[in-house]
């Protein structure tokens, strides 16, 4: 290092604190960017690389920003998922003996940014901080921008995962001895940045801030995130809130892959929110209302009472049309006040913000009078919670001028009669500039010359101007020339520079000091945060609440009635399938399930609607328990506890599991955790592997589930044979939707009815899809030719009346038809003995890849 001149020795030791981050080194004005960073950030944000004397022997690679331009460049770094050291110069270089001081002044990172693109308005920004004991997780987590702060505690791996996935956590902050194993499975699963940090050390100060919390891990996990926070942004975190414990069975559990698998937030496949139940959903008006929306979503509640509330609400609104779509207009004017709070605790927020915010204010009270006057008292008790914060509306009011500008620090911010010093001022500027005025008529009168003005510029100040023409007709003598231009002379006199003195000053004066009075204002408005918070609150609650109103009035969605265990849905529609396509051509359909009945086997031919139909069902209830009306005529249903998915077209590339394994991860998922309170779709298990291992498998897993766990499944297949088991297992029921065959093109419509479907039309879907004519014909002749072999087995099967003799000890049989063209055989002792070996195989103890194995050697058996 001594080899460098002393400015780069200085950004040596500051960049050794700063491993992690680019350090933006201030330089004048820009900032700079050395080695290693300097190659890594040039390609980055595609600018150029340029390189310096260091004072060593190679040049030092280098490349810069200017200063104005940074926060765009920084925005970038951040969305990449890196940090951003901001070094500025800390002393004035006038006065700096040797090389200027220089700081970190604030460490941006992706979970605490403050402003920018990366800082989406309508989703919360999670900054977290896990920790690990044994077999619990602890996980706190801050939104930095709205000063949230909640903890969590987790029992597994799978449910730590699913929650951080869940909040969309931006960063994480761990220990420097945490589970590397756990941290791959997070970053495979979660695009989250990963920060370590060892300071955990719980302050006075961070016990005062999780004072509910009793339990040592949480308050571990929250002091860590804590810590990070003041070391990474040195400044006032005033607005960060109280921390709050919540607890995930409070709400219905939804895992990982099922949230995706529902598109509950966005598509699975191009991860956009467009085509997800929260796109279909958001009517907000507010960042805050559409944040709290997709929180909603992702939480949906399990107590009736509660759900209740907010239905009731949701119904009063839509009987109150014109109420609601005059709240919707008020709601508009409605700033981010959750956002503004931090920002008045880190200190930017302007004038302009705050007139924003007075505004916003300004509509409180008619809101308040608006939801008072609402027939229902779970509408109406929002408006006691609604705190117009009236004293900080006055002081806004009283202090800000109508149109302020964005600058802080250029006057015209405060309004007159506020302040008597800077009206005394203000008069002493305005007093001169009429004096001016006054002059220039005098001047022209005495001189005669008309044209005579009174000009201002930065350079000279005030000067009076009179053409080149017109010089003969000045007087001698009185007045001092100051500057010649083409074609007029500009001079002063003693009496006008006297007078140009006491404007400036009082221009001066006044800017300065309406920057300190500004400045006082935003103290005071400091102290109005929480206030602010607990009305920003209310304000999403009744904005999510009208947004449900909105949509249900919209597509014609009913209340749904909450009962002991029945699923009666009549005209269920998927929100949005309908939504997408035109709604005259969506066809409803019907859903009845009780205790008796809980377990639905749906066939039917592809593309005919069966994903549809399950995916319905879901989000019905979805929708139902986060209180809002469903797409139906008539809907009848349980709180579930659990929704577990296993459908198609997920495949987990990201992770590197084959499509067969996330199908089994997910099914024993489902089957290790479901309860007779969840809802379970199955949607063609079994379909990744042969017919025999799939058929076997999906058998096995419906006598599982009908057995041992009574969930309300909703399993669907495309192994015909599965339909014989309505005879066997009593919660069974077939269903299947409905095609017609029409001069031999396949009709789909999509009508759910009972019994199972005859027929797969299975060609007639690749016929549709334009497969090779040759190719079509072929595969219609290969399948007469295993519909005439396959033709016994159903006659068996179907005029058996009494179920042992179709279910005999060997049941398993009946799944077994030969390879093509052969007859139907009794099975041989191997496949007996290989049959019995599956249905021991305890699936719930095994890992994935022991599953995997001893289905490789299953296999491997049979076809020796
Ligand atoms: N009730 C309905 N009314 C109108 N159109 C529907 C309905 N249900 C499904 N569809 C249409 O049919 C398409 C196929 O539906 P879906 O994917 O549910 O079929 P599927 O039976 O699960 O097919 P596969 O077996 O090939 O997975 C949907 O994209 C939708 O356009």
């Amino acid at each position: 290092m001594s080899g460098y001149t002393p400015m780069i020795q200085q950004y040596l030791s500051i960049k050794a604190e700063y491993q992690d981050a680019f350090l933006f080194f201030r330089l004048g004005d820009f900032y700079e960017m050395f080695f290693d960073d300097a190659l890594k950030a040039s390609k980055e944000l595609e600018i150029t690389l340029t390189s310096r004397d260091g004072g060593s022997q190679d040049r030092i690679p280098m490349c810069g920003v200017p200063y104005h331009a940074a926060a765009a460049y920084i925005e970038r770094l951040i969305e990449k998922g890196y940090k951003v050291a901001i070094c500025e110069q800390t002393e004035d270089p006038k006065q700096a003996k040797g090389v200027v001081k220089r700081e970190v002044v604030q460490l941006i990172t992706p979970g605490t940014v403050m402003e920018g693109k990366s800082l989406k308005e309508n989703e919360n920004n999670y900054l977290s901080s896990l920790e690990r004991e044994e077999k619990h997780f602890a996980l706190a987590l801050t939104d930095l921008t709205t000063g949230e702060n909640t903890v969590v505690k987790l029992a597994s791996i799978d449910e730590t995962v699913t929650e951080i996935y869940a909040v969309g956590a931006k960063e994480i902050v761990i220990s420097s001895g945490f589970s590397d194993i756990i941290l791959e499975q997070l970053q495979k699963r979660c695009a989250v940045a990963v920060s370590v940090s060892d300071e955990d050390e719980l302050t006075e100060e961070i016990i005062s801030y999780a004072e509910h919390i009793s339990d040592p891990l949480l308050r571990k996990a929250f002091s860590r995130l804590y810590h990070y926070l003041k070391k990474t942004q040195m400044r006032n975190l005033q607005h960060l809130q109280k921390v709050k414990e919540y607890k995930l069975q409070q709400h219905m559990k939804i895992d990982l892959y099922s949230k995706r698998n529902l598109e509950l937030t966005e598509t699975i496949r191009s991860k956009d929110k467009k085509g997800s139940l929260l796109w279909l959903l958001d009517e907000t008006k507010t960042s805050m209302g559409a944040r709290m929306l997709k929180q909603w979503i992702d939480k949906p509640l399990l107590d009736p009472v509660e759900i209740d509330k907010r239905l009731n609400t949701v119904e009063t609104f839509m009987n109150s049309y014109f109420e609601k779509e005059d709240l919707r207009e008020k709601l508009k004017e409605v700033y981010d006040l959750e956002r503004l709070a931090g920002r008045v605790a880190f200190g930017n927020v302007n004038a302009r913000d705050l007139t924003q915010l007075r505004r916003s204010l300004e509509q409180i009270p008619s809101i308040r009078e608006l939801v008072g006057s609402l027939k229902h008292p779970d509408a109406a008790r929002h408006a006691e919670k609604l705190d117009p914060c009236e004293e900080l509306t006055v002081l806004l009011s009283d202090a800000l001028a109508e149109h302020p500008p964005i600058s802080i620090k250029e006057g015209n911010i405060i309004r007159d009669g506020f302040d008597e010093q800077l009206d005394i001022y203000r008069n002493a500027s305005k007093n001169g500039k009429t004096w001016m005025v006054q002059l220039e008529q005098r001047e022209r009168q005495s001189t005669g010359i008309k044209s005579l003005k009174i000009g201002y510029n930065k350079v000279f100040g005030y000067y009076i101007e009179v053409s080149r023409a017109n010089l003969p007709h000045l007087p001698e003598g009185r007045y001092e020339r100051k500057q010649t231009l083409a074609n007029a002379e500009r001079f002063i006199t003693p009496e006008l520079k006297e007078k140009e003195a006491l404007i400036l000053e009082a221009e001066e004066k006044m800017a300065e000091l309406e920057h300190q009075l500004f400045l006082q204002l935003r103290e005071k408005v400091k102290t109005f945060i929480s206030r602010l918070q607990s009305l920003a609150k209310t304000i999403s609650e009744l904005d999510v609440l009208q947004c449900f109103a909105t949509v249900s009035d919209k597509r014609h969605y009913c209340k749904p009635q909450f009962t002991a265990d029945e699923i009666r849905l009549i005209d269920g529609r998927h929100p949005v399938v309908e939504k997408v396509m035109d709604s005259q051509e969506y066809v409803p359909n019907n859903c009845l399930m009780n205790a008796e009945r809980n377990l639905l086997l749906i066939t039917g031919p592809n593309m005919s609607g069966k994903s549809t139909y399950m995916r319905q069902i879901a989000l019905t209830a979805i929708l139902a328990q986060i209180g809002c009306f469903v797409p139906a005529k008539e809907a009848y249903l349980p709180v579930f506890d659990q929704i577990f998915t296993r459908i198609g077209a997920a495949d987990d590339l990201i992770s590197g599991q084959s499509t067969f394994m996330v199908e089994m991860l997910e099914a024993r998922n489902a089957l290790a955790h479901a309860t007779s309170r969840s809802l379970i779709l199955f949607d063609e298990i079994g379909r990744g592997t042969s017919t025999y291992d799939g058929m076997a498998l999906a058998q096995a897993i419906i006598e599982y589930v009908h057995k041992e766990i009574g969930a309300k499944t909703l399993f669907s297949t495309h192994y015909h044979e599965l339909t014989i088991l309505e005879k066997k297992l009593s919660g069974l029921e077939n269903v299947h939707v409905k095609a017609v065959e029409d001069q031999g093109k396949v009709v789909f419509l999509h009508k759910v009815d009972r019994g199972a479907a005859d027929k797969s039309y299975g060609i007639h879907v690749a016929e549709l899809a334009e497969l090779p004519e040759q190719l079509i014909q072929r595969a219609k002749k290969l399948l007469s030719k295993f519909e005439a072999a396959g033709a016994s087995i159903t006659r068996e099967q179907s005029d058996v009346s009494a179920p042992q003799t179709i279910y005999p000890e060997k049941e398993q049989l009946s799944f077994f038809h030969e390879e093509e063209g052969k007859q139907e055989k009794a099975p041989s002792k191997k496949e007996m003995q290989l049959l019995k070996e599956i249905r021991e195989l305890n699936i719930l103890e095994m890992n994935p890849l022991e599953a995997m194995n001893e289905l490789y050697r299953i296999q491997k058996k049979l076809k020796k």
